[in-house]
């Protein structure tokens, strides 16, 4: 016999602990089933942890952008306190008690096994079966895509979750994809003495934004000692002792001791009982409406609605599902048109919206307008490590920017005022009247909108 509750969530990381923490301290009955750790990728095996290392690595980049500007400095590199610290601060040596006890004390039951749907609103876990009257949200992640490349089944290559969890660095490292985790790991690793080659499939990293953006994230790297193979397809990978070896099709090969796998995600849900709930069990993504529902009673949230794999996304999609499911009458709507992300190389590469290329294949009427930030008072007074430009991606018919990109020092953080700006649609003749403080780099924007 069936337990009755109002709500069962499938998968508690970061979407998943939001929505069941809420909906229950709205005094709804919330069982939350979650098979690894509370919280998810996110907080152990994904942003914090791998901006720890990312703050370590860039005090290591800024140090020696002492010498010349500043006096003379030297660091050296020690990968023990940024381990120690992922192990301490962040991750609580992999532990989520404290995540679960956060959960538990806002009125949820947690359960730490698999679940799997049984029936339109039947979720079983363990010898146990919930009826959820009021529905199901499905927040179950997505894990690494792995390539069926030849040779690479059975090799102790790294994912994300080895390279964080890394106690003692190898001398060199082999990485395959360069998008966000491959560029972001890979200087980090540089940065600290590692000898990374990166292998990327497509003509240029980064292949999701901007092409100028590629290259600047990579020639970046390429200053920090890392090698690209851009174009280039893995026929067979070898491991053999201490070395790893990636045949590419060109007839060359790279080498390294380790190999991290970074070749993007994809959704785990061949077991979860989508049929039951009338969905493909083997469709690459959930597929949601405006109020991310999925289906009768069934909600869908974060990663695996293939949307956008960004925390932020998982966190705005729980916002409208618990919303939706607490029936407000205001209830918001989702819309992607300004999704913002960032990564969170050196320097910080921010975007929001479309690309250039992105709005014309959409029969836009474009006009682009871009500045280099060392060309900016505050990029010339900064000097070294000063790379970085402003993109701005404009509907002519609407007069609305539609797409931007920031990248340079703290790129991220002067994203902000272009995600207003996109997620608002306000006017570009508003936004030429604006008074931009002087010198920041935020103040490149202004310049960037004069060459629309
Ligand atoms: C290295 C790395 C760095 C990243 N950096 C950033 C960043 O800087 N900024 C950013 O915005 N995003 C970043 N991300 C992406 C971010 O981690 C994800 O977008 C986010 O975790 C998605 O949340 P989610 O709730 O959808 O899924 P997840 O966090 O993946 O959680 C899903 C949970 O569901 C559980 N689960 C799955 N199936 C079942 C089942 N049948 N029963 C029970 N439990 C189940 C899983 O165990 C998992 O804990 C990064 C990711 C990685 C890998
Ligand atoms: N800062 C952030 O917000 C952040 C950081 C890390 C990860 N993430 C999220 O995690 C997701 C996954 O990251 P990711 O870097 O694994 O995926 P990704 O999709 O961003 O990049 C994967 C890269 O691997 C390449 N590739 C695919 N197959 C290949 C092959 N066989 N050989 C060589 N190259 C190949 C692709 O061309 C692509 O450039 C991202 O989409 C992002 O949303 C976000």
């Amino acid at each position: 016999m069936a337990e009755q509750v109002d709500v069962v969530v499938v998968g508690l990381g970061v979407g998943g602990e939001e929505t069941a923490g809420r909906l229950a301290q709205a005094g709804l009955r919330v069982v939350g089933i979650e098979s690894r750790l509370v919280g998810g990728e996110c907080p152990y095996y994904g942003c914090i942890p791998s901006k720890m290392m990312i703050r370590a690595a860039n005090l290591i980049a800024e140090t020696r952008r002492v010498d010349g500007m500043a006096g003379t400095a030297t660091v050296q590199p020690d990968w023990t306190p940024v381990a120690k610290r992922i192990r301490e601060e962040a991750t609580d040596t992999w532990n989520d008690q404290v995540a679960v006890d956060r959960l538990v004390n806002k009125g949820a039951t947690v359960i730490k096994d698999h679940g799997t749907i049984t029936g339109p609103n039947t979720v079983r876990v363990g010898d146990r079966e919930y009826e959820a009257t009021r529905g199901i949200v499905i927040a179950t992640g997505t894990i690494p895509s792995i390539p069926p490349i030849d040779g690479l089944a059975g090799t102790p290559y790294w994912t994300n979750r080895e390279a964080i969890e890394v106690e003692t660095l190898p001398s060199s490292l082999l990485v395959l994809g360069g998008g966000a985790i491959g560029m972001e790991l890979a200087q980090v690793f540089a940065r600290f003495g590692v000898q990374v080659t990166v292998i990327e499939g497509a003509a240029e990293v980064l292949s999701m934004e901007e092409p100028e953006s590629g290259v600047l994230a990579r020639e970046a790297l390429e200053r920090d000692g890392v090698t690209f193979k851009l174009g280039a397809h893995a026929t067979q990978v070898g491991h053999a002792g201490d070395t790893f070896t990636v045949m590419l099709a060109d007839g060359s090969s790279a080498s390294g001791e380790k190999l991290l796998v970074a070749t993007g995600r994809r959704v785990a849900t061949a077991d979860l009982g989508l049929d039951k709930v009338g969905l493909d069990p083997t469709a690459r993504r959930i597929e949601v409406d405006e109020h991310v529902r999925a289906g009768d009673k069934v909600w869908a949230i974060g990663d695996v609605t293939g949307v956008g794999a960004f925390t932020h996304n998982a966190m705005y999609q729980a916002d409208i599902a618990v919303r939706d499911i607490l029936q407000e009458a205001d209830a918001p709507t989702a819309s992607y048109r300004a999704m913002p992300r960032v990564t969170f190389t050196d320097p910080e590469i921010g975007a929001v919206g479309m690309t250039e290329q992105q709005a014309r294949e959409k029969g836009l009427n474009v006009r682009a307008g871009s500045t280099p930030i060392p060309a900016s008072t505050r990029g010339w007074i900064h000097k070294a490590g000063n790379e970085g430009f402003i993109k701005v991606v404009m509907d002519a018919d609407r007069g609305v920017l539609v797409g931007a990109t920031s990248a340079g020092p703290m790129g991220g953080e002067v994203l902000s005022a272009l995600a207003v700006a996109v997620h608002a649609a306000v006017p570009v003749d508003s936004l030429r009247q604006m008074i931009w403080a002087y010198p920041t780099f935020h103040r490149a924007i202004g310049e960037a909108l004069k060459e629309l």
